[in-house]
């Protein structure tokens, strides 16, 4: 959600293809080939400073996206441009403007304290000191890393370690930020942390976010803009509300009450369950649920109330729904 976004466009694919040649054993001696179209055919542009959700449900093709990006992966077809340089062609020049993050694998070093894996990522990206000094005291503080900067990683829980990786790829000053699930597994106090952290970073240094994920609170706190891919296709770009809007997607609330009660007639939601003193309204997603809240605190003895995001993968489905 940055205020520097500009116009001109850091990341460009124009008709990017990447097709799999996949040999399967049918019988002792068979081997059959078949051909995964993983993308198929993607364009798209994102302004600097710009954050994006890339999402998807399963096996749609994100994360072979993100590698060509970052030129691990060839495309069959298309081209793509980051900061203008060809992944393909200038793999090493590239790895200078970009930094990834993989939620699922660390890119720290297991066995050493997280000072020294930093000071490893200076040396081969020749970071100049002023650089690294600045990115590093911003990450260590922001990140609240101070106490653990002579931790081996082995040692840090999940939500630690994931902020050591975040601070790790940032520490060369990429212009592009490639985030592939950076909350999963997370607990919630250290989902909002990073969620804030990378908010803060963005509107300070207007580095570009292109952020995959399955958590829609990810998406909500971050994106202004969400892309969806599904098998290998881009069905959607644009704001989440107009996401949730095509797939009428809904958000629950979850209401706790100090007593159980019959079920509330809410106007703008409908009540989905109740158990106990507890009482769950489904409501539209792209709504606010502040009128809910006040119209059932105003009326009932309320306790505590949650909300609960739809699933990308349902938001999905029915967005398939309303429009075949
Ligand atoms: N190296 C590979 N060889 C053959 N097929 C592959 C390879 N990598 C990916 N695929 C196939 O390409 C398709 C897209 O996979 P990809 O990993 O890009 O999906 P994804 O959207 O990232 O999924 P997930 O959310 O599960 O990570 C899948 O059908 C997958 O099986």
């Amino acid at each position: 959600m940055s205020t520097t976004a500009g116009t001109a466009p850091v990341i460009e694919l124009d008709g990017v293809e990447k097709v799999f040649d996949v040999r399967r054993k049918t019988g002792t001696l068979r081997r059959t080939r078949t051909r995964v179209r993983a993308v198929d055919g993607i364009s798209f542009t994102v302004p600097r400073g710009e954050v994006v959700g890339y999402i998807g449900p399963n096996g749609a093709g994100k994360s072979t996206t993100v590698k060509m990006l970052t030129g691990i992966l060839n495309p069959s077809a298309g081209r793509i441009r980051i900061d203008g340089i060809d992944p393909t062609r200038e793999r090493t020049r590239l790895a200078r403007r970009i930094g990834v993050v993989f939620g699922q694998r660390t890119t720290l070093w297991w066995d050493l304290p997280l000072r020294d894996s930093y000071e490893l990522v200076r040396r081969m990206y020749r970071v100049p000191d002023a650089v690294y000094a600045r990115n590093l005291d911003t990450c260590v503080e922001l990140l609240d890393l101070g106490p653990l900067l002579e931790v081996p990683v082995r040692q840090l829980s999940l939500g630690q370690r994931m902020r050591g990786d975040i601070a790790a790829a940032l520490l060369h000053d990429p212009e592009v930020l490639y985030l592939d699930e950076p909350t999963i597994g997370l607990d919630v106090v250290s989902k909002s942390r990073v969620r804030d952290f990378l908010r803060g970073f963005n509107a300070e240094r207007g580095t570009t976010i292109l952020l995959t994920t399955h958590d829609l609170t990810d998406i909500e706190s971050l994106c202004r803009r969400v892309m969806v891919i599904d098998h290998g296709r881009l069905v959607y770009d644009g704001g989440l509300d107009g996401l949730h809007a095509s797939g009428e997607s809904e958000r629950t609330l979850i209401a706790d009450f100090a007593r159980e009660l019959p079920p509330i007639d809410l106007p703008g939601a409908r009540c989905v369950g109740v158990d106990g003193p507890r009482q769950s309204f489904a409501f539209p997603a792209g709504r606010s649920a502040a009128p809910l809240v006040a119209a059932l605190a105003a009326d009932h003895p309320l306790v505590d109330l949650s909300i609960r995001e739809p699933a990308i993968e349902d938001v999905i489905s029915r967005m398939y729904g309303a429009t075949s």
